[in-house]
C-alpha cells in the first residue's frame, strides 16, 4: 500500500490556508532551486478557496508556469472550463497560464494537441495536485474507453483525450487529462477532498490500491513517493 498522510481540518477555511501555505512552500523552494516552478491545479469547486488564498502569496509569479491537471472540452469562456478558473485566480498574480486545450472536437485529437503543447514544457512537475470526484475519477482520468491508456501511457506522453463512461452530472462532456506517469513523476503529489463520502472512498480506493475500481485507486497504486491528502468536512 502507498504511503498516505492525511491532514484533517476542522473547515474548508482552514484547509485552505494550510494548503496555499504547503503550495507557497513548494513553489518557493523550486524558485531556489531551478529559477523557475511549474505547477498543475485541478479543476472543479473543491480548489477554489484555495487558489484564492494562494494567489495572494507574496512569490516571483512570473516565472510560476500553471497547467491545469485536466480540462473540460468547451470553450474557454465556459465556466466548466477548468483552466478559466486559473486564469482568473493566477493572471492577476503575474503567473503564466498555461491552456492546454484548443477547438479541436475530436477528442482524441484534442489529446494529441494538449500532448504537443506540454511537450513544450520542462517535465517534471513540481507539483501534481489532484481533486477527486464522486465517481472516483482524478484529474479527467475516468472510467471509459480510454482509462487504460490514461493509466498505462507510456512514460513522455504527458496528455490524452479522454471520453468517460459514465459521463460525470456535473461536466458532461469529453476531457483531456494529464497522464499518470505525468502525474506520478511530479515532485510532489497532493490531494484536497472534502465531505465524508470523498473520504471513505479514497481511504477504500488505497486500501485496494491496483485491484481498486476507482481510477484514484489505480493512479495512486503506483505511487513511488509518499502523498499528502488535505480533508475537509
Ligand atoms: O471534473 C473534475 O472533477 C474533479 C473533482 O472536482 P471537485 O469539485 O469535486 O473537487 C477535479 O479534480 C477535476 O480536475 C475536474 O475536471
Amino acid at each position: 500500500m502507498i504511503e498516505a498522510e492525511w491532514w484533517d481540518y476542522d473547515s474548508v477555511e482552514e484547509m485552505a490556508d494550510a494548503v496555499a501555505g504547503d503550495i507557497g512552500f513548494i513553489i518557493e523552494s523550486a524558485l531556489d532551486a531551478r529559477g523557475e516552478a511549474l505547477i498543475a491545479l485541478p479543476g472543479g469547486k473543491t480548489p477554489l478557496p484555495v487558489f484564492a488564498k494562494l494567489a495572494q502569496a507574496k512569490l516571483n509569479w512570473k516565472k510560476v508556469t500553471i497547467i491545469p491537471t485536466d480540462e473540460r472540452l468547451v470553450p474557454l469562456t465556459d465556466e466548466k472550463s477548468n483552466i478559466r478558473a486559473i486564469a482568473q485566480a493566477f493572471l492577476p498574480s503575474g503567473a503564466r497560464v498555461y491552456p492546454i486545450s484548443s477547438d479541436i472536437t475530436d477528442y482524441k485529437l484534442a489529446g494529441n494537441s494538449a500532448n504537443a503543447k506540454l511537450s513544450d514544457l520542462r517535465f517534471p512537475l513540481d507539483l501534481a495536485w489532484l481533486g477527486v470526484g464522486a465517481d472516483g475519477h482524478t484529474a479527467s482520468i475516468f472510467a471509459g474507453p480510454d482509462l487504460d491508456e490514461a493509466l498505462n501511457a507510456p512514460k513522455g506522453r504527458h496528455a490524452v483525450g479522454v471520453m468517460p463512461d459514465p459521463m460525470p452530472a456535473e461536466a458532461p462532456v469529453p476531457r483531456i487529462t494529464l497522464t499518470r506517469s505525468a502525474i506520478l513523476s511530479a515532485r510532489t503529489v497532493l490531494i484536497t477532498v472534502t465531505g465524508e463520502a470523498k473520504k471513505e472512498l479514497l481511504e477504500r480506493a488505497i486500501e485496494d490500491g491496483h485491484s481498486s475500481k476507482l481510477p484514484i485507486g489505480r493512479v495512486l497504486a503506483e505511487a513511488e513517493q509518499p502523498i499528502d491528502i488535505h480533508w475537509a468536512p
